[in-house]
């Protein structure tokens, strides 16, 4: 496993931290946070992580005309798909929507099994082709790195090529788990925390991702 904050060389990853994204970061970590702060501060949260994945989209130039003179309007050529990784990943998804209107959604359900801590998945539905298509995965939580594996072959098995992991926070086991798995994916997240525990829970981490949003089940 590499040392906390070291990051695999084959992995391009972008750490987004920025104060605020951090401030929202630490409301998700405090346990005394509810249900509801939570999701909000991980509404807010995925704004700063979509606009730091969308940097580097293709863009098309359109010609339009403002109240004054003639210009060009600039839009994404090529929005990406948007796959949530439920349950967690649903509390991603509408603000990513809101960024990037235009886009797709997929769905993936897994939940990962806490005393094996493999990913056992229960629902797909994504498009029968991505070839040629960005894809963003919608994940706050990053532990063993199982479930995105999982999540990610299912992309590629569709002609993905483009694949970003969009996480708030990872443990180094799991970015050593993608470096590992040779995907050709980047990952975008908030932290790179220390280490897992025994339990596979991301320390210091914030707890399950899941049941802070909608609760134990
Ligand atoms: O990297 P891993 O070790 O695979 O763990 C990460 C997974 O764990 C959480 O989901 P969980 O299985 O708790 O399901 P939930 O979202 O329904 O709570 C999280 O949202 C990831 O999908
Ligand atoms: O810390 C963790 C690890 C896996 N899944 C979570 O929701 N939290
Ligand atoms: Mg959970």
């Amino acid at each position: 496993m590499p040392a906390p904050h070291e990051v695999p060389s084959n992995l391009p990853l972008v750490l987004v931290d920025h104060p605020l994204a951090q401030a929202r970061l630490s409301t998700m970590r405090d346990a005394r946070t509810d249900n509801a702060a939570f999701r909000a501060a991980l509404r807010e949260l995925t704004l700063m992580l979509i606009y730091e994945a969308t940097r580097g989209l293709s863009v098309e130039r359109v010609p339009i005309h403002t109240p004054v003179a003639k210009t060009n309007a600039i839009r994404l050529s090529n929005p990406p798909l948007l796959v949530p990784v439920l349950r967690a990943g649903l509390g991603m998804a509408d603000q990513a929507h809101a960024l990037i209107p235009e886009s797709q959604m997929g769905f993936v359900g897994i939940a990962r099994d806490e005393e094996t801590l493999l990913p056992t998945p229960y629902m797909v539905s994504l498009p029968e082709s991505l070839a040629g298509r960005p894809v963003f995965v919608l994940d706050p939580m990053l532990a063993t790195g199982g479930s995105m594996v999982h999540t990610i072959k299912l992309l590629l098995a569709r002609g993905a090529t483009d694949v970003t992991a969009i996480c708030a926070l990872a443990a180094p086991e799991g970015l050593a788990t993608l470096a590992a798995a040779n995907l050709g994916i980047r990952v975008v997240t908030a932290s790179i925390d220390e280490r897992l525990n025994d339990s596979g829970y991301i320390v210091p981490g914030l707890g399950d991702a899941g049941d802070r949003q909608f609760g134990a089940v």
